[in-house]
């Protein structure tokens, strides 16, 4: 039995949803708001854990992306998913990277539904999915090599650019949109490098408090800080011999970006109240679905760290960019679910496969997983059919404005190289005026123009 937080704020729905979960034997405590939320959380002593977070999306007082990113930063790691619209998947796709566990759409499939939960309870909370990732691989870590390589010439290129790196020790920085498999990318370098009999330790900056931050890679002493019980060993050290690799890279504060900066280059670290330096060899790998450059010259990011860790530069590109891959992947994938789920789908209808290619995937290789789980779970036949795709999913593919409208980061950005255009035309390219009327700085308004190629 698991005690699980609903916070929903339709209560027919929350209403049927715990009474089912209830007959599965679990224990539901049921929210309408973030506030209601907060409360059944409580805080110091008066904390109460769940198992897992189930989380609608938009709620009367916020949404729950912000709602969990305060959580994270307060250090909570209750297993969390997001219940979400279609029209909203997008944005779900954003939470994972914040630290939910997984998405699903509504209307709720409850077969589904109660495997997200499985999997949930069987992740435990992310302290067992984010750093400890690390921590259970302190001892050596044989990366899996459970991942398929694509025949396209983008993925050819990307595998040629891992085995050119691999043997080197160069910091490497994998960049790429959410769900695209930077994570796997980063386990075939150090695993095709010297140091693959050493460890491989991830850690996923996205869902470190800045308070635990510099504590979790550098380690601390007893009594450094409240709740500082005992000495710890920080993640740097974990991973002596091996590869350190810091996922979400752009979400560290800045003093910790200067203790980073200072470890890669004097390749000692200082553990949080010690004064004993601690020498460390080690090997990092980061990971950044944002512009580090744009984050540079905006003054999120450190220059001087971003070109320390620039010695070598990796794309993963998007799966809508990697053309006859996406079949192979699907394959791969279909697989992958029979043997899970003890299914036995052989193949996607047409149809099917029609929506699957015209879709744009914005979660990648993540999203196309969870629907085909989906997919062959709601299958019994041998040949999975629309009917076992959200009904919403079709609907999109049916409206013929849906792919050029829902591409959110392309519509921002041709808008902004719009508004850029049109200021720099109004000052007669006077840079420095653009840059002003335009609320950025010189540098990063010359970036963008060439990012844009504006002439
Ligand atoms: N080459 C591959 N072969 C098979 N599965 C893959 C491959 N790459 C990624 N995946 C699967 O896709 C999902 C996302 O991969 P991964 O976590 O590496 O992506 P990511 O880009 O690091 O994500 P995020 O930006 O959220 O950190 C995982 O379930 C992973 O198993």
């Amino acid at each position: 039995m698991a005690n699980l937080l609903l916070v929903e704020d339709d209560t027919t729905f929350s209403k049927l949803l715990s009474n089912f979960l209830g007959k599965h034997g679990h224990q539901v405590q049921v929210c309408s708001s973030i506030r209601e939320a907060r409360e059944a959380l409580g805080s110091g002593e008066k904390q109460v854990s769940y198992d897992v977070l189930m989380l609608d999306y938009r709620l009367p007082d916020g949404n729950s992306i912000d709602f969990l990113k305060s959580l994270r930063s307060e250090g909570n790691r209750t297993a969390a998913f997001i219940m979400t619209s279609f029209h909203d998947v997008r944005t779900a796709v954003t939470a994972m990277q914040i630290g939910a566990f997984d998405y699903i759409t509504k209307p709720v499939n409850p077969e589904e539904l109660l495997m997200v939960l499985r999997e949930a309870l069987n992740k435990g909370d992310v302290t067992v999915t984010a750093m400890p990732r690390s921590r259970a691989n302190v001892k050596s870590e044989k990366p899996t090599l459970d991942f398929i390589e694509g025949r396209s010439k983008i993925s050819k290129q990307l595998y040629e650019y891992v085995r050119l790196v691999s043997p080197t020790d160069m910091s490497v920085i994998i960049q790429g949109e959410s769900g695209t498999g930077k994570e796997h990318v980063a386990k075939s370098i150090h695993r095709l490098s010297k140091r693959s009999s050493g460890p491989f330790v991830a850690i996923d900056c996205g869902s470190l408090s800045k308070e635990l931050a510099a504590s979790e890679l550098f380690g601390h002493k007893k009594g450094a800080f409240t709740g500082a019980l005992q000495d710890k060993i920080g993640q740097f050290e974990a991973a002596d011999g091996g590869t350190l690799f810091l996922d979400e890279i752009g979400n560290l504060g800045y003093d910790v970006q200067i203790k980073l900066l200072r470890a890669l280059q004097e390749r000692i670290i200082v553990p949080i109240g010690s004064t004993q330096p601690v020498r460390v060899d080690v090997r990092l790998i980061a990971a950044t679905n944002e512009d580090l450059m744009t984050s540079a010259a905006k003054g999120d990011f450190r220059e001087d760290l971003y070109h320390r860790l620039n010695e070598f530069k990796i794309e993963v590109p998007p799966l809508r960019k990697r053309g006859e891959d996406l079949e192979i992947f699907i394959q791969y994938f279909v697989d992958k679910a029979n043997q899970e789920l003890e299914r036995n789908v052989r193949e996607l209808s047409r149809e099917v496969m029609d929506v699957f290619r015209k879709y744009d995937w914005p979660g990648n290789l993540r999203e196309l997983n969870n629907v085909i789980k989906r997919l062959v779970l709601l299958s019994k036949e041998e040949v999975a059919t629309l009917s076992a795709l959200p009904a919403e999913m079709i609907t999109a593919m049916e409206d013929p404005q849906k792919p050029a409208g829902s591409d959110l980061k392309a519509i921002q950005e041709s808008h902004e190289k719009e508004m850029i255009e049109k200021v720099l035309q109004e000052v007669r390219y006077n840079k420095s005026k653009a840059a002003k009327l335009l609320n950025i700085d010189r540098k990063t308004l010359y970036y963008k123009i060439e990012k844009y190629h504006i002439e």
